[in-house]
């Protein structure tokens, strides 16, 4: 039962708090960022008819968490990894399997191995990875691998993680990813040296013949005057996505003497500005160069973006270089830019379809000098790639959020552990919102009000929008619901968020006082919980590193958010806290926290009370029958 020992927080006027019991931790919380918690919402008096959104039903049981998918999963290669069935996956041994379909550096599976059952499984045909993925946690792959959609639904729930060993998802269905709620993170940094020394490597080499006439020597010949090249040093080098790339590219070629210019629309003007790179048009770019290096992702809006009306507008005897992705050029129009000679050379490490044909025109071409793809491959950013990947796989599979997410709000690890209960809160007080919808209405809206003392560019919400949508969606969905596909699941469900910011007089050493949450046009089965404005209307704070739910309604309570909770309106009057907690305490439900919050002394109240275990329904009857008690619901956090 609840001990009487008084946690020392400050209480809001006419606020009692009572506490006992240990908290959970913000390092557990966090851990269930990615995963599926299921509460099914249990109230009686008030309870009138289920809406429509509401009746849809309890949530699934599947999780990101890796024991309660082994749980969930049926087939025999599960099974090796641990038979759980229908007991408490807690009190088994399992661990995740992980398949690393392309080869990687070393370092980063021996990482893996020492956290999961590791398959490296090359080559495998779309076949046989729709059939091995269904009995896997992650899959890593490399620029060679297609994870499809198909993919992504014979994994049937089952795949938490896809971990791109590099930095291209262009081989990943990242719509179908995050519909499923399929976590995708690259390696972003580790192999940016690697591709802009390889797109040199190739600049040189193209220029001055390297390749060609090498294969002449080995040939037996002897051919001088054939291979004269050009030179780079003072020669304009069009730099097309100025990102990791680009800039390291155009920071060698001005080591060369060459004069550099730089097409990205999302580029910041000063970056480009710090190392003497002028931002320019697509137009002005590609008509001003002497030499064109592509480094933007594919796309769908850099498809074929050099196409033969492009290559009409370059200067005649241009020479271009492709280390980002072979999509990004129609290679039909750039054989013919070559035979016509308005490009003069290519150099190519990436192509459309790789590896492309053996008769290919393009590979063939007398002056087009060619890699496999090979802008990655160095020891050193392989071993950097593996490492870099696997830390975020290991991560997610841990229920983590990932820094190198790319269908999840990511958010740099400084502020995450800033914001970190605050996402804890975010998720709990969309959770209880939502337990305290009635039939009749579905949930067409939902507001956050952030009140903070921070400037409002300081302060990055979506992940709290991310995981309040989660926490509203998931008790009354039944589609697995994560971070992933939270927001994509509420657009499909016709629900909208907005956002208010409310800049509070506060202490900006927080970044948020308060966070509100309020559901509107809906009938409420706690008419307590109700706002002045009609609004269903929960709000929260964190307290010394923990959730706590602050209002409810327009009453001011006071409770630590972890466990269950039991929301009742009352008489305000004395003994009731006792009366509350006798009955709780006979079915030996531990109380964890207990607060009133009252409107006017002697007149009305609630109480919101911290429980450790689900009270039955015997229970809670109980409680529904002390007198002056004339509502309340049990909500699940
Ligand atoms: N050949 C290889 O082995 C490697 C190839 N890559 C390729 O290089 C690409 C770039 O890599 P990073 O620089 O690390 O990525 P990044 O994300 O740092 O840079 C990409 C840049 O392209 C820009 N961009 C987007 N759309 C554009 C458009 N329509 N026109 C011009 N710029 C546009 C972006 O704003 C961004 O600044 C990757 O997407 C990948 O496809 C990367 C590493 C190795
Ligand atoms: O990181 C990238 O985008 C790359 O293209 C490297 O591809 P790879 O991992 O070498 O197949």
């Amino acid at each position: 039962m609840a001990s009487s020992s008084t946690k020392p927080i400050s209480t809001p006027p006419f606020t009692t708090t009572i506490s006992s019991s240990s908290q959970p931790s913000t390092r557990s919380s966090l851990l269930s960022f990615l995963r599926n918690t299921t509460p099914t919402p249990i109230s009686l008096k008030l309870s009138h008819s289920r809406n429509s959104f509401l009746n849809s039903h309890p949530s699934s049981s599947r999780s990101l968490s890796i024991k309660n998918a082994t749980k969930t999963t049926e087939s025999a290669e599960t099974s090796r990894v641990s038979k759980v069935g229908g007991q408490d996956a807690d009190s088994q041994e399992t661990k995740p399997t992980i398949l690393v379909s392309e080869k990687l550096g070393e370092a980063g599976l021996e990482l893996l191995r020492s956290f999961g059952d590791v398959d490296c499984s090359y080559d495998l045909s779309q076949e046989d990875l729709c059939k091995k993925i269904a009995s896997c946690d992650a899959l890593i792959v490399r620029s060679g691998t297609k994870v499809t959609r198909q993919v992504f639904e014979a994994a049937k729930g089952r795949l938490k993680v896809v971990g791109r060993a590099g930095v291209g998802i262009d081989n990943v269905d990242l719509q179908a990813a995050t519909e499923l709620g399929c976590l995708v993170v690259n390696a972003p940094t580790a192999n940016t040296v690697a591709a802009a020394e390889h797109g040199i490597a190739l600049l040189a080499a193209m220029t001055r013949n390297v390749a060609q006439a090498d294969a002449s020597m080995k040939a037996g010949k002897w051919q001088r005057n054939k291979y004269v090249g050009v030179s780079l040093v003072g020669k304009t080098l069009a730099v097309m996505g100025f990102g990791k790339v680009g800039s390291e590219v155009a920071r060698r070629a001005k080591g060369l003497g060459m004069q550099v210019i730089a097409h990205d629309p999302y580029a910041p003007a000063d970056r480009a500005r710090a190392i003497g790179v002028e931002l320019v048009s697509f137009d002005q770019a590609i008509s001003t160069a002497d030499f064109i290096s592509l480094h933007m992702p594919l796309t769908p809006s850099t498809e074929k973006v050099f196409n033969d009306d492009t290559f009409a507008k370059v200067k005649t005897g241009v020479r271009i270089i492709n280390v980002a992705r072979g999509g990004v050029i129609d290679e039909d129009a750039l054989v013919r830019a070559l035979d016509s000679g308005k490009v003069a050379q290519a150099a190519l490490d990436v192509f459309t379809e790789e590896p492309p044909p053996k008769d290919s025109k393009l590979v063939q071409h007398e002056r087009v000098t060619v890699t496999p793809h090979l802008g990655a491959s160095t020891k050193e950013a392989q071993e950097g790639v593996a490492i870099e990947i696997a830390e975020a796989v290991v991560g997610a599979l841990q229920g983590e959020l990932a820094a190198t997410a790319v269908n999840a709000p990511m958010v740099p690890a400084e502020v995450l552990s800033e914001l970190a209960p605050y996402v804890v809160l975010a998720e709990k007080l969309g959770r209880l919102a939502v337990q305290l919808v009635a039939g009749g209405s579905g949930i067409k809206s939902a507001k956050v009000v952030y009140r903070s003392s921070r400037d409002p560019d300081d302060l990055d919400t979506r992940l709290l929008r991310a995981m309040i949508t989660k926490g509203i969606i998931e008790p009354i969905s039944d589609s697995f619901i994560n971070l992933v596909n939270a927001d994509f699941t509420a657009k499909q469900k016709g629900l909208r968020i907005s956002e208010e910011r409310v800049v509070v007089d506060t202490s900006p050493e927080f970044p948020i006082h308060s966070i509100q949450v309020q559901l509107s046009d809906v009938d409420s089965k706690f008419g307590s919980g109700v706002s002045e404005g009609g609004d269903i209307s929960i709000e929260g704070r964190v307290k010394y590193g923990k959730p706590h739910l602050t209002r409810v309604g327009s009453f001011s309570v006071d409770v630590s958010l972890e466990g269950n909770l039991i929301l009742c309106r009352q008489v305000d009057q004395p003994g009731m806290i006792g009366q509350v907690g006798n009955i709780l305490g006979e079915q030996n439900v531990n109380v964890s926290f207990m607060s009133v919050g009252r409107t006017v002394q002697r007149r009305k109240a609630i109480m919101a009370i911290g429980v450790d275990e689900e009270p039955n329904q015997e229970t809670l009857k109980k409680i529904g029958e002390v007198q002056a008690i004339e509502e309340f619901v049990f909500l699940k956090l």
